[in-house]
């Protein structure tokens, strides 16, 4: 379990999350949702190691979060930023090997490729000179690559055509079914909650909501802070 507990933290002397408590089973699907400015990319900033909470802690497995990004990757969290988080001057395959460090290469890349075959037509390719739905998968690759336990994925459906929302979704499906846990916030909130077994509903960066995607659908909450039809 990736695992937040009473969390602080903002920029400067700014705080954007107040105690915030979440959690992330082992395999399962939390959407964390909220609205604009509520702290969601935040919150995934802090659980990914980038940004360093001011107050409570987080756990990994039980274990005190780890330091720096290697550890943060030895210990299975994987973050999917906001603007892809591809490398634009490497080819596809380089990108993929840079991230593969220390697996089989070979098997990274037939994974990545059987996961988005597009990918496989591209392999040498400067990333940079893809489409943006293109760097989406591939920066999705990336984090399959590396056979992580947790990911963590902010907006990556954003400004992407809906065929290739369906794909990008497709895959988010796969990698559940593999038992890979998610932290998922996504404009496309109908189609997060029914992927979701969990889900956080964030507000001025405190947890309004807590609960299964069932019990938010009927709840008052949803309407108040997503909008109705949202
Ligand atoms: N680097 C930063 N420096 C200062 N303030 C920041 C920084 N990044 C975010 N903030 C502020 O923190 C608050 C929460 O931002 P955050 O990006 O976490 O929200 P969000 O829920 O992801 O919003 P959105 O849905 O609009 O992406 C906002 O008020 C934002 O202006």
């Amino acid at each position: 379990m990736l695992e937040l507990t009473d969390v602080r933290a903002g920029y400067g002397g700014v705080t954007v999350l107040r105690d915030l408590s979440l959690w992330v089973p082992r395999g399962s699907v939390v959407a964390l949702l909220g609205p604009n400015g509520a702290g969601k990319t935040t919150t995934l900033r802090v659980a990914s190691g980038l940004l360093r909470p001011s107050g409570g802690r987080i756990t990994v497995d039980g274990r005190p979060f780890p330091r720096g990004a290697d550890a943060v990757s030895r210990a299975g969290i994987c973050h999917v930023p906001e603007g892809r988080g591809v490398f634009p001057s490497l080819t596809v395959r380089e990108n993929l090997l840079v991230q593969a460090r220390g697996r089989n290469v070979g098997d990274a890349i037939e994974k990545a490729t059987a996961a988005f075959p597009r990918l496989g037509q591209r392999l040498s390719q400067l990333a940079g000179t893809m489409s943006g739905g293109e760097q989406q998968m591939l920066a999705l690759a990336k984090s399959y690559v590396s056979s992580p336990a947790y990911v963590l994925l902010d907006e990556v459906s954003m400004g992407l055509a809906p065929k290739v929302v369906d794909e990008i979704f497709e895959f988010l499906r796969r990698l559940a079914s593999e038992g890979v846990a998610l932290l998922l916030v996504e404009q496309y909130v109908t189609r997060a909650l029914e992927i979701a077994d969990y889900v956080f509903l964030l507000n001025h960066g405190r947890v309004a909501f807590r609960g299964e995607p069932g019990e938010l659908d009927s709840s008052a909450i949803f309407a108040e802070y997503m909008g109705v039809g949202a």
